[in-house]
């Protein structure tokens, strides 16, 4: 029986301290640069993010963890009796519809034992607690771009879903390691080991449980630690005590073995020295445990599982001693950014979150506050200082730091200076969201944020009829605050559309507009945001040429245009290449080149749509001593563009996306059915208990009225959430009544 004796035989209490042992870890890799000052700091600092699908429970679990640290004196509930709303969800709307729109950013101390010495530690994590709606995605992006590691919360009941697979995806691509809360272990119908099933299945990442449950629904009482093997237990007023017993009750003691030595197979799969001392038959001590949970999932090739209630209080606390000993620490998530003064290619730059390196910071996010701008900042390497100057890296601008603070959601706390590896907000100064700072002395930048292409648009006027200075305040604001949320005014009519990632997102900036500037607004019906783009290459050989009495135009532009993907990092997938040597176009006449193209990508001529996923290439071109001019090659690029264009296989493409729809399982016909008439593209079913599960691709065009259908075919008991998964062409017969309709516009205007 290997099981029983690894359990006999674990030395629990080794005396090899954390400290010493990250230490080491640092000393082999960045120890030329990290002072002793730093590498204690950094050790003992933690930036996680907390994300889900929605309704998860990640603002309830993020109250206890400001509760549990002090941080907070009172737990208020999402949509509680009391009517105050969680801390975190700080906007009135987010507290009255009980949903987090955007993400908060707060900071937190915890007191931890040492899980092998058993020693007191404190640690300082910074937290941002990010909404679960696929409309604010771009908020859990921003949040992800800056963080070192996350807590993934899960239901106990509905396990990944959706808007899990939205988030997995985002933590890959930003090399985000988590640690997995199986939340709502106090439901009916709670089934921890289906969920691990489906972490590895679905989001095919090794998973295996820290924690058993001890109790389950109504009776769920706490959680053995698998690692330690203690029974741990929440007592006191909000559970705000913790009880550990050495002694693991008979009831789960089988179950508690069995998923211990599953624990240890799974890691044996992933870390060498669990897979050297289960071949061999050896002790599994938890200092061995302990680390290897920590490599593999720093590594990206383990996620550890815990379980709890955040709603019943239960099995909070393990959770964030988990943070500390599981996710990383600044040092440990590997930073790299742009050092622009080096060609392409040769770009990439390691940072090192030591104080006394050239300062590096990324502005992540903005925001109105109550004091004027605040501007959230990660710092990656160097300190800011209150006071002091840090220089904008796009503009070459210097900058003042007059008030620097450390966010509580809304509250804030004033402070002198701020060090690598940490989240600071900084009030009064001008920049974008995803903006660089430096000391003014590297030339690095940190890479751009991927931002994906809005999916729906509508028209947005005051109710009063004209368009007040507010207005146009509130809409340059959100489009600064939210790269996700566009503008433009419709050439035809005159109309201002607004572009976003869904309805309620929309919804949000209208109503933000009408609480917070005074401009109540009327919406127009919501269009899809279609868009066009090219399936092949075409050439140009085009010439502006214009004479009227005065002064002429000239300007002839040679080259072509191909289909350009999209950068699955930036998002980006629009190009302009100059490849002219000659001077046949002087360089001065490049940007206006590049500003044609540009131009020319806002209208497509098949429908009227944007275009994207274009790159045009500038081989040749001529010009005219007195009658070229800036004017002249931007028109002759529009001119060239829309000629090419024709001949490029032009196709009009449509947002796709992917709709998960839950109801009892006797609805199962009614909504493959109803699924089926929208051309929808079945991906997935699942049926669970009485609960049937649907997951399926559908134009978006196709989703308007769902939710009163479902309603309809479900007696109100389905439920469903979609979230953007791609554009793709529309069918031959949409395009073709698409294009004959613009044309019919377009020839009547003409005429
Ligand atoms: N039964 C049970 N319900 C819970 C638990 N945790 C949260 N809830 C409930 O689940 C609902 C959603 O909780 P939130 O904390 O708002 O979830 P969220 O993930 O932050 O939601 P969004 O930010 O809108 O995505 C609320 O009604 C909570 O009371 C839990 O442990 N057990």
């Amino acid at each position: 029986m290997r099981i029983g004796l690894v359990i006999r035989n674990v030395a629990w209490c080794r005396q090899t301290t954390h400290l010493n042992h990250f230490s080491q870890r640092y000393a082999s890799t960045t120890a030329t640069q990290l002072s002793d000052a730093d590498q204690a700091r950094l050790f003992r600092q933690r930036n996680i993010g907390v994300s889900a699908h929605i309704d998860s429970g990640k603002t309830t679990l993020t109250e206890r963890i400001l509760f549990y640290t002090g941080r907070i004196n009172a737990i208020h509930e999402v949509r509680g009796k009391d009517n105050v709303g969680a801390k975190m969800d700080s906007m009135d709307l987010e507290r009255e519809k009980g949903i987090t729109i955007q993400s908060a950013a707060t900071f937190c101390d915890w007191n931890t034992k040492n899980p092998i010495s058993g020693e007191k530690e404190s640690y300082s994590i910074n937290i941002i607690d990010t909404p679960g709606h696929v409309d604010f995605t771009i908020e859990v992006e921003r949040a992800l771009r800056v963080l070192d590691g996350a807590i993934l919360v899960l239901c106990a009941v509905s396990g990944v879903q959706s808007q899990t697979i939205t988030v997995d995806r985002q933590m890959r691509r930003y090399n985000v390691p988590r640690i997995s809360f199986i939340n709502k272990m106090d439901r009916p119908g709670a089934n921890p080991a289906r969920v691990i099933q489906q972490i590895r299945q679905k989001l095919r990442m090794p998973a295996a449980a820290v924690q058993v449950p001890i109790g389950a629904e109504d009776e769920f009482k706490g959680v053995v630690d698998l690692v330690r093997w203690k029974a741990i237990y929440n007592s006191g007023h909000k559970g705000v005590e913790i009880v550990e017993e050495d002694e693991i009750p008979a009831t789960v003691l089988q179950e508690a073995q069995d998923r211990r030595a599953e624990l240890i197979e799974q890691l044996a799969e992933v870390d060498e020295t669990i897979s050297d001392a289960f071949l061999e038959d050896g002790e599994i001590t938890t200092e061995m445990l302990v680390g290897a949970i920590r490599r593999a999932t720093i590594a990206r090739k383990f996620t550890p599982v815990f379980l709890g209630s955040a709603v019943k209080n239960t099995a909070v606390q393990p959770l964030l001693d988990g943070v500390c000993s599981y996710l990383p620490t600044p040092s440990d998530a590997a930073t790299s950014a742009l050092d622009l003064s080096k060609p392409s290619g040769e770009q990439a730059v390691d940072l090192v979150p030591a104080a006394e390196a050239p300062l590096v910071a990324l502005a992540f996010k903005l925001e109105e506050g109550r004091y004027g701008q605040l501007t959230y900042m990660r710092v990656y390497q160097g300190s800011i200082k209150k006071g002091g100057w840090i220089w904008h890296a796009k503009t070459g601008k210097r900058v003042k730091v007059p008030r620097l603070v450390r966010m509580h959601s809304d509250d804030m706390e004033d402070i002198e200076t701020i060090g690598p590896g940490e989240i600071c907000a900084i009030f009064g100064i001008e920049c974008a969201s995803g903006d660089t700072f430096t000391d003014g002395q590297s030339s690095l930048s940190m890479s751009s944020m991927f931002v994906p292409d809005p999916v729906i648009s509508l028209s947005i006027k005051p109710e009063s009829g004209t368009e007040t200075p507010n207005f146009s305040k509130a809409l340059n604001r959100f489009k600064k605050e939210d790269p996700t949320f566009r503008v433009h005014v419709d050439p035809e009519s005159q109309e201002t559309i607004i572009s976003g990632m869904g309805e309620l997102h929309l919804e949000i900036y209208a109503e933000r507009m009408k609480r917070e500037y005074g401009v109540p607004c009327v919406t127009g019906k919501p269009q899809v945001a279609f868009r066009e783009t090219i399936q092949g290459p075409a050439k140009f050989n085009y010439t502006h040429k214009k004479q009227t009495g005065g002064a002429g135009q000239f300007a002839r532009v040679i080259g072509g245009i191909e289909p350009e993907p999209r950068d699955p990092e930036t998002g980006k997938d629009v190009v302009f290449e100059n490849l002219v040597m000659s001077g046949n176009v002087p360089s001065n006449y490049i940007p206006a080149v590049e500003k044609g193209f540009l131009e020319a990508l806002e209208k497509g001529s098949l429908a009227g749509c944007p275009v994207s996923g274009v790159r045009l290439v500038l081989e040749d071109g001529a010009f005219h001593a007195v009658d070229s001019s800036e004017l002249a090659f931007r028109l002759a690029t529009i001119g060239a563009f829309r000629e090419a264009y024709k001949n490029a296989s032009p196709v009009i493409l449509e947002p796709i996306m992917t709709v998960e729809i839950t109801a009892p399982v006797e609805f199962q016909g009614n909504i493959i059915g109803g699924i089926n008439q929208r051309r929808g593209t079945i991906i997935d079913t699942e049926v669970r208990d009485d609960e049937f599960t649907l997951i399926a691709d559908v134009s978006l065009n196709d989703m308007f009225g769902y939710s009163s259908a479902l309603r309809g075919a479900t007696q109100g008991k389905g439920e469903f959430s979609m979230e953007y998964k791609e554009h793709q062409p529309v069918l031959p017969h949409v395009q073709k009544e698409m294009a004959d309709a613009y044309r019919k516009k377009m020839d009547s205007k003409n005429k």
